[in-house]
């Protein structure tokens, strides 16, 4: 069996008619936490969404393969159920929908009551989920969704904006957890997340960080050798080494 969970092939999106990527290539091996960086509007939670089969994001040319499966003509249903889940930068308010409810629909409200408690969630079982959360309330629900759920693949778009610094702990742990290894039955999760702050990087451990400009993947590398290096010197690649690889 192969140790590659995502590969993403010469991959070209449009939304709404309007090409957003253009020409995506990388891999991530079983078990791997990759970062995503890049300027605003490079096209990083249009990958993301394109990789979960979310509208309007349409494929125009090139291939989306998880677990050796090629997944890109699939509903996103059907990559849910295969074990892709993601924590959204803005998701929509469900009316009608409680917390309770959501939870019992994942078949997970056992686990719903510890899991709050870890991530400062409790007293939100009987709300409408994301109706009238704060901003990082919304985070802190989207982390806990996934918790539940407990997909193979976790894509985050930026889980810690608009969450304050004291939560940021809690986020940054809770993810932290969930893609540990706790147990020999519960493997080392993968996942994939944006991030502009860094933050996140202080309480998971990343093993790749790729930079995305203008809808391709530039290059990648050390995670935390690229963020000092954007920090510094803004959304460009530091000379090509050990630590870093520039895209061919
Ligand atoms: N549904 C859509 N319709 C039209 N244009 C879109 C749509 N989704 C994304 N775009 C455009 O595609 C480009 C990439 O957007 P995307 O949200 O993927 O960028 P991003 O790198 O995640 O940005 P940010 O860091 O600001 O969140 C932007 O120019 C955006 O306006």
């Amino acid at each position: 069996m192969t140790d590659i969970l995502l590969e993403i092939r010469n991959l070209h999106v449009s939304a709404d008619g309007l090409p957003v990527l253009h020409g995506v290539d990388f891999t991530i091996p079983i078990g791997e936490t990759h970062v995503l960086f890049g300027p605003n509007g490079s096209g990083k939670s249009s990958l993301l969404a394109t990789i979960m089969g979310l509208v309007p994001y349409r494929v125009t040319s090139g291939e989306i393969w998880f677990k050796g499966r090629r997944i890109d003509a699939l509903s996103v249903d059907q990559r849910a159920q295969m074990g892709l889940g993601m924590s959204f930068q803005r998701p929509p308010a469900l009316e009608g929908v409680t917390v309770e409810a959501f939870t019992a629909a994942i078949g997970s409200t056992a686990l719903l009551e510890t899991e709050a408690l870890a991530l400062d969630f409790s007293g939100f079982a009987e709300r409408d989920v994301n109706v009238g959360f704060s901003g990082g309330e919304i985070k802190r629900w989207e982390i806990l969704k996934l918790f539940l759920k407990r997909p193979d693949l976790c894509l985050f778009d930026e889980p810690e904006s608009g969450v304050d610094l004291e939560h940021i702990a809690a986020v940054g742990k809770a993810i932290d957890r969930l893609l540990g290894a706790d147990t020999p039955a519960d493997p080392q999760r993968t996942a994939l997340v944006i991030t502009h702050t860094g933050f996140i990087l202080d309480y998971i451990h990343a093993d790749v960080g790729h930079l995305m400009v203008d809808g391709r993947i530039v290059g990648a590398g050390d995670p935390r050798t690229l963020f000092s290096h954007i920090k510094a010197h803004g959304y460009s690649l530091p000379p090509a080494g050990a630590d870093i690889q520039q895209a061919i």
